[in-house]
């Protein structure tokens, strides 16, 4: 399933504990210390609400129900190890039951500013915060459950619609671009490139055009999706499962729209 990871992920012991190593740990402290200045003005106010919350230790990798403790009083959500990227039909039935993926590695120091996959760093820092958002939350769930539903050709459709929301999601505030999306959120050169990068497109959110929108996971986005506010998830959500797979019958006989990337070098 999706490209071998090189990286090796940790097993949690029979408590649910993970032993990660002082490297592992150092790398924690400096991706946390230097991200946390990174999103300065740039993270939307319901990321920092929710970072607060959490109160991440900023000295080494946080056990998993430590985050879930949290999430669960906030939203009732917790973590729920992985040892990386996962299918389909595991990742929408976690989400539906409001259990979120934490894939079981760090990155290496070499990959320190940008990884193609999701490691722990991404998954908690980048994710949990805005899963202590009950609209984020509720959003998350919900795609989850419409996601299990779906057959294998609707499921394409719909890993877009969260591409460039959960993980690459803006909004477009009377305070200029916020992010809200996980996968730029953990990344710092990400944090820096969707804000201020003057290649990147920063479009307002469609349905439609957001799920005729091809992507590439290894690199950095060409375009972001707007909303106006978080709670625009809310309304989202108001589309009916029919709505939704009508959106995608619809962008299946539009076809998908130009890519805004070279193709990958196979
Ligand atoms: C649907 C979504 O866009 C994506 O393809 C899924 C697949 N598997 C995953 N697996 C993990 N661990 N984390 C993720 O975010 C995802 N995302
Ligand atoms: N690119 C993100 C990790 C990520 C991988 C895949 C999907 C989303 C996010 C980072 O460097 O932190
Ligand atoms: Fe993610």
């Amino acid at each position: 399933m999706g490209k071998a990871t090189k990286y090796i992920s940790k097993v949690p012991n029979d408590n649910g504990v993970i032993d990660w190593t002082d490297e592992e740990n150092t790398i924690w402290h400096e991706l946390i210390t230097r991200q946390l200045d990174c999103i300065k003005g740039k993270a939307c106010d319901e990321y920092w609400l929710g970072l607060d919350k959490l109160d991440l230790p900023r000295d080494r990798v946080p056990q998993l129900d430590e985050v879930s403790a949290v999430l669960t009083k906030e939203t009732g959500w917790q973590c729920y190890p992985v040892p990386a990227l996962i299918g389909f039909e595991e990742f929408f039935r976690l989400l539906s039951e409001r259990k979120f993926p934490v894939a079981t590695f760090i990155r290496s120091r070499e990959e320190f500013d940008y990884l193609q996959e999701p490691d722990i760093f991404h998954e908690i820092f980048g994710h949990c915060p805005l899963l202590t958002n009950k609209s984020f939350a509720d959003f998350t769930q919900a795609y989850g459950q419409m996601g299990l539903n779906a057959s294998k050709e609707q499921r394409v459709f719909l890993a877009r619609l969260y591409w460039f929301t959960v993980e690459f999601g803006l909004l477009k505030t009377d305070q200029g671009y916020k992010i809200y999306g996980g996968g730029i959120l953990s990344s710092p050169a990400e944090t820096e490139y969707a804000i201020n990068g003057i290649e990147a497109q920063r479009d307002a959110f469609d349905m439609l055009t957001v799920l005729r929108t091809p992507y590439r996971i290894d690199i950095m986005q060409p375009v972001y999706y707007c909303l106006s506010e978080l709670t625009d998830l809310d309304k989202m959500r108001e589309y009916s499962v029919e709505d939704v797979m009508d959106f995608i019958k619809q962008a299946q006989t539009m076809g998908l729209l130009e890519a805004k990337f070279q193709q990958k070098a196979s």
